[in-house]
């Protein structure tokens, strides 16, 4: 991989390597646009192959991020950082706290929160090198672990889809397919099952499986059954790129509205659901949730608030929807149009009056 070929071709501003031997920290922050304010995303822990896979996953998911805080309408830009290890094996203390301090370094250029492979109790490690870190504990006055935020905020999404798809956006006997009831899907069963939804749900864990059955009633089927069963709404919550060319003559839903990441395998399977008439959801809309709470640490966390603006995340799929009905385009393209679209306008008022993007005060030293 050709690094800043890449970098210019996507428009990344900074790539930054850790490294500390006696912890074993191997670190890559990624940082790809700041025009709306400093860069805000997870630090995931994985057993990358090789170092490109991890330079690279750490790229994708920080212009993901560029995306999720714009359309979000967070005044964040978008950053992530990989650490390359295992999480189940290869996390220690100092490691989170040299990766702290690096980040420290960064003066608050990136923020980092959780995502897979790391947890709150990492978190506070960080924070004891970094005011730069969010996703805390709560004993720290913060907000703890997003995803049952998150899951509010596919609730709400999904509603809004529904409402396209089904001319109401009552859940109430509509059947919902789960694909994984890990920490975010466990919580959207709750809302869906309090709604009156039947549950469709598979998982690779049987213990989450046997949870959703007994706490939900919900009906467990085979991993690869998920995607042909009878049901109204596919909700993706385990893996990317599920929507795909082996998936998608499978599928019965109406409706596409899950928590994963990164759902379309690539871009044209976004175009070939649209032409079936299916309402995707975009990913990076209905599952920032997480984001939104986390990013409200910034302004002194406050629960309600943070939960008002992710109920706010129907509205942004109904206009997403708007958007992609008025331009006669895949929800998939409306969403980023709608992201670049309030990056741009940014970008042009900032130059009027600050060429650096500098507060003025800063630089009266
Ligand atoms: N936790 C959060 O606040 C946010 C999560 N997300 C995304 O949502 C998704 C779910 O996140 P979490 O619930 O936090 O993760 P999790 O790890 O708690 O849950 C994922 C579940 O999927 C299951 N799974 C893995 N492979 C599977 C397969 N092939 N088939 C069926 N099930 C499988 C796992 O066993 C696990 O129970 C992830 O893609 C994550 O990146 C996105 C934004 C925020
Ligand atoms: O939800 C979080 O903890 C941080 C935000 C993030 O990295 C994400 O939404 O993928």
């Amino acid at each position: 991989m050709e690094i800043f070929k890449y970098m210019e071709q996507y428009d990344y501003e900074q790539l930054v390597f850790c490294q500390d031997k006696q912890p074993g920290l191997k670190a890559i922050i990624a940082i790809h646009d700041t025009t709306l304010g400093p860069a805000l995303g997870g630090t995931r822990m994985w057993t990358y192959e090789s170092e490109a896979a991890a330079i690279e996953d750490a790229l994708r998911l920080a212009k993901g991020m560029t995306y999720k805080n714009a359309a979000a309408g967070l005044n964040l830009g978008g950053g992530k950082t990989v650490i390359i290890g295992d999480p189940r094996k290869d996390k220690n203390e100092e490691m989170f706290r040299a990766f702290g301090r690096y980040i420290q370094g960064l003066n608050g250029r990136y923020i980092t929160a959780e995502d897979v492979g790391t947890t709150v109790a990492d978190m506070d490690l960080i924070h004891e090198e970094t005011d730069y870190v969010t996703g805390i504990s709560p004993a720290f006055g913060s907000s703890g672990n997003p995803s049952p935020v998150t899951a509010y905020g596919v609730y709400r999404g999904m509603k809004a889809a529904a409402k396209e798809a089904f001319g109401t956006d009552s859940l109430e006997g509509k059947v919902v397919a789960i694909q994984g009831v890990g920490n975010v899907a466990y919580n959207l069963c709750k809302h869906l099952h309090e709604e009156g939804a039947q549950l469709i749900v598979t998982d690779i864990n049987k213990e989450a499986v046997m949870r959703a059955v007994e706490d939900f009633g919900a009906k467990a089927v085979e991993i690869n059954e998920i995607y042909s069963v009878d049901c109204d709404i596919y909700a993706p919550c385990a893996l990317g790129a599920t929507i795909n060319d082996d998936t998608i003559p499978q599928l019965k839903a109406k409706v596409i509205a899950g928590a994963a990441n990164n759902q379309l395998k690539e871009t044209r399977h976004g175009d070939t659901i649209h032409e079936m008439g299916i309402v995707y959801a975009p990913d990076y809309v209905i599952n920032a949730g997480g984001v939104i709470n986390v990013a409200d640490e910034l302004y002194g966390y406050n629960s309600e608030r943070a939960l008002k603006k992710v109920e706010g995340i129907y509205s942004n799929i109904e206009r997403v929807i708007e958007i992609a009905k008025r331009d006669r385009i895949p929800t998939y393209v409306a969403a980023d149009r709608l992201a670049e679209e309030r990056i741009e306008r940014m970008r042009n008022s900032r130059s009027q009056f600050l060429q650096n993007g500098q507060h003025i005060l800063s630089r009266r030293k």
